[in-house]
């Protein structure tokens, strides 16, 4: 049967990158989304303010709900110093088992830890389950319905603390209005906006900083 997005996008992975290169992984997918087929990756334009955000963080624990092929997974734990950890959640088996893949082929799988299943599931057993008390950068990547709730729940868990960060891709297109109508009028966090693109395309788009103030 014919094969799948994902799988070609591996594909492509690993004929034009070089094992243990995280930039040429990134390089890779980014080519193939732009010449041969578009898939959902945060993308270069937006990828940047991304690295812009980690950098000046200098994150230990960082969570993404939402890895996809884990072009934004490889973007993060590119930049995390070797004792950092980043987790990712992946609902779809299929979009998981290619993730690892990237993520192996880019030579950070010491550094991330790719759990499969629900948000709502492992986010209130992120203590138990990985020793996590808080977290200081938080990636929204997800079912756009699912940033609002999830960002609850995070809250009630405890996973926030004075000072964390949490990035949202997606504000604009496909567009979390309840999301950011929140996190912008709420008292518990200072938000700001990054106006960009829709990756590969010149569709308005944009990542969404909130600080939890606690
Ligand atoms: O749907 C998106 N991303 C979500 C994938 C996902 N990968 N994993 C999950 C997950 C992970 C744990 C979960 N726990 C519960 N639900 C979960 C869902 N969701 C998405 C869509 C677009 C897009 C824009 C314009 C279009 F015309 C069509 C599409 C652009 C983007 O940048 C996106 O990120
Ligand atoms: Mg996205």
């Amino acid at each position: 049967t014919r094969s799948t997005r994902p799988q070609r996008l591996l594909k492509a992975v690993q004929k034009n990158a070089t094992r243990g290169d995280p930039q040429s992984v990134i390089s890779a997918i980014d080519h193939f989304c732009r010449h041969s087929e578009w898939a959902m990756n945060i993308g270069d334009e937006k990828g940047t303010i991304l690295d812009s955000v980690v950098n000046e963080l200098n994150p230990e624990k960082v969570l993404e709900l939402g890895t996809y092929c884990g072009y934004s997974t490889v973007r993060i734990a590119r930049l995390l110093p070797p004792g950092a950890r980043l987790i990712t959640l992946e609902f779809n088996g299929d979009y998981a088992a290619i993730a690892r893949q990237v993520i192996t082929w880019a030579g950070l799988e010491d550094r991330v830890q790719l759990v499969e299943g629900a948000s709502e599931d492992w986010i209130p057993r992120m203590k138990e389950h990985f020793g996590i008390e808080t977290f200081d950068l938080v990636f929204l990547d997800h079912w756009k319905d699912r940033y609002l709730p999830d960002t609850k729940l995070m809250e009630d868990c405890g996973l926030l603390r004075k000072g964390t960060v949490l990035l949202a891709d997606n504000v604009i297109c496909p567009g979390v209005p309840d999301y950011l109508q929140y996190v912008r009028n709420s008292l518990s966090y200072k938000s700001c906006y990054f106006k960009s693109h829709l990756e590969y395309t010149k569709a308005e788009d944009g990542l969404e900083k909130s600080v939890f103030l606690g």
